[in-house]
């Protein structure tokens, strides 16, 4: 065991998995914020143990190794962006000490244990609360579309309004992680390059561009390691898992945690299909719902505005829609706009609508911070 540098009254608090995608963008936002004011930090490697801290958290140790629980097991609280391997082999056996801390987490692994909350708390803080004071200790970010969804339409959920609910996504590079980031843009690059001579000369024949970039998508020297497939120039309609019974793992997520987070005491059925796109950051999703009432549009906006103070109707004209309901109007920012709210054909009851949200922030760093504030008492 190591011993960690206790030099403040404040809650120590462990990160793992920070310098990844989830990880450096709940760092930027605890910077922005000042959280780190209120806590004492102390990071954690799974690849440099004994290195230096990063460069932002001024004062702190020197890295710590985290798969020792030992060193682990001293800490009131850890927060771990490391991934699903990491959560699978490291939380069972710090449990098994004995340790009765705080568990903030993103990835999958536990969410929908029984002893689990899924957080996200302007949805869902009354069962984060009643987890709290029912001695719950494993407090899980959700999946990020799922997230994103439920910042943008939770009041139609929360409502009582959604019979069904059916979710097409166009999903993010970024949701894979900082390597398939990566990825892409090299893709994009080499694509770039195979025909730059022919680009550069207007009377070039398109036709030979294009023969050139598929010649060049399907060429084995493109790398795809990461998505397995190029993503550059197309698209993956799969996502995560296969389940075996025509399901992705991601469509699956959609429903279960769904009725989680809301802690649903009759299923809403929810599901979809869920598609990478070479979008950079930021996952989109158009959605079918089946209300239970036929409400007035202007009914719908507005209960939709009113469910928290980060979602933004955006009318649905074309000129509102193509600036602000994209996934380059939505990076970066903690605002969840919805448009394309209208009535369907089917019948008055059914409508379309089309959310984005920055799924590094609502979909994985954000609930994670915000559940720090409120373990903290700071929220
Ligand atoms: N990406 C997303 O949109 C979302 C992800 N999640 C979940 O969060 C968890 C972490 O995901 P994510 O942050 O995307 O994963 P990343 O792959 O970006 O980072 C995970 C870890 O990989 C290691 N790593 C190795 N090479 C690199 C590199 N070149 N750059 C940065 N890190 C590197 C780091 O560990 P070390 O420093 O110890 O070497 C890092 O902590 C997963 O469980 C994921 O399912 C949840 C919601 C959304
Ligand atoms: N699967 C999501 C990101 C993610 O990590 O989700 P989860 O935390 O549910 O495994 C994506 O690839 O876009």
């Amino acid at each position: 065991m190591t011993s960690v540098p206790a030099t403040s009254a404040l809650p120590s608090v462990g990160f793992v998995g920070w310098r990844g995608m989830v990880g450096s963008v709940l760092m930027q936002r605890l910077q922005d914020e000042g959280d780190f004011d209120r806590i004492n930090p102390i990071f954690f490697s799974t690849s440099a143990a004994g290195g230096a801290p990063p460069s932002f958290a001024d004062g702190a140790g020197v890295l710590q190794d985290a798969y020792d629980v030992e060193t682990l097991a001293t800490l009131p609280i850890i927060v771990t962006a490391q991934g699903g391997d990491y959560t699978a082999e490291v939380h069972p056996r710090l449990r098994a000490t004995g340790w009765d801390g705080l568990w903030l987490d993103a990835a999958s692994t536990l969410r929908m244990e029984e002893q689990s909350v899924i957080v996200l708390d302007p949805v869902n803080r009354s069962v984060i609360e009643a987890g709290l004071a029912g001695g719950v200790r494993d407090f899980v970010g959700g999946n990020c579309t799922v997230s994103c969804m439920l910042m943008g339409l939770g009041g139609l959920f929360r409502n009582g309004l959604v019979e069904w609910g059916t979710s097409m996504t166009y999903q993010a590079a970024s949701g894979g992680g900082a390597r398939h980031m990566r990825e892409l843009l090299d893709q994009f690059g080499a694509l770039h390059s195979s025909v730059a001579v022919n680009l550069d000369d207007p009377a070039s024949a398109i036709l030979d561009i294009d023969r050139a970039i598929l010649a060049k998508q399907r060429h084995p020297s493109l790398d795809a390691t990461q998505f397995g497939v190029p993503l550059a120039g197309s698209v993956i309609p799969w996502i995560d898992a296969d389940l075996g019974n025509g399901q992705s793992k991601e469509e699956w997520k959609a429903g279960a945690e769904t009725n989680k987070i809301l802690g649903t005491e009759t299923r809403i059925p929810f599901d979809g299909l869920c598609v990478r796109v070479g979008s950079m950051r930021s996952h989109s999703q158009a959605l079918t719902l089946k209300l239970t009432q036929d409400l007035p549009v202007d009914e719908i906006e507005a209960i939709i505005a009113a469910d928290n103070e980060w979602v933004r109707v955006i009318p649905n004209t074309k000129v509102d829609t193509v600036s602000g309901l994209t996934p380059i109007a939505a990076t970066g920012s903690l605002e969840i706009p919805v448009g394309r709210i209208r009535k369907l054909e089917m019948g008055p009851e059914y409508i379309s609508a089309f959310t984005v949200g920055d799924q590094l922030l609502w979909g994985a760093a954000e609930p994670l911070r915000r559940m720090l504030l409120i373990a903290t008492g700071n929220l």
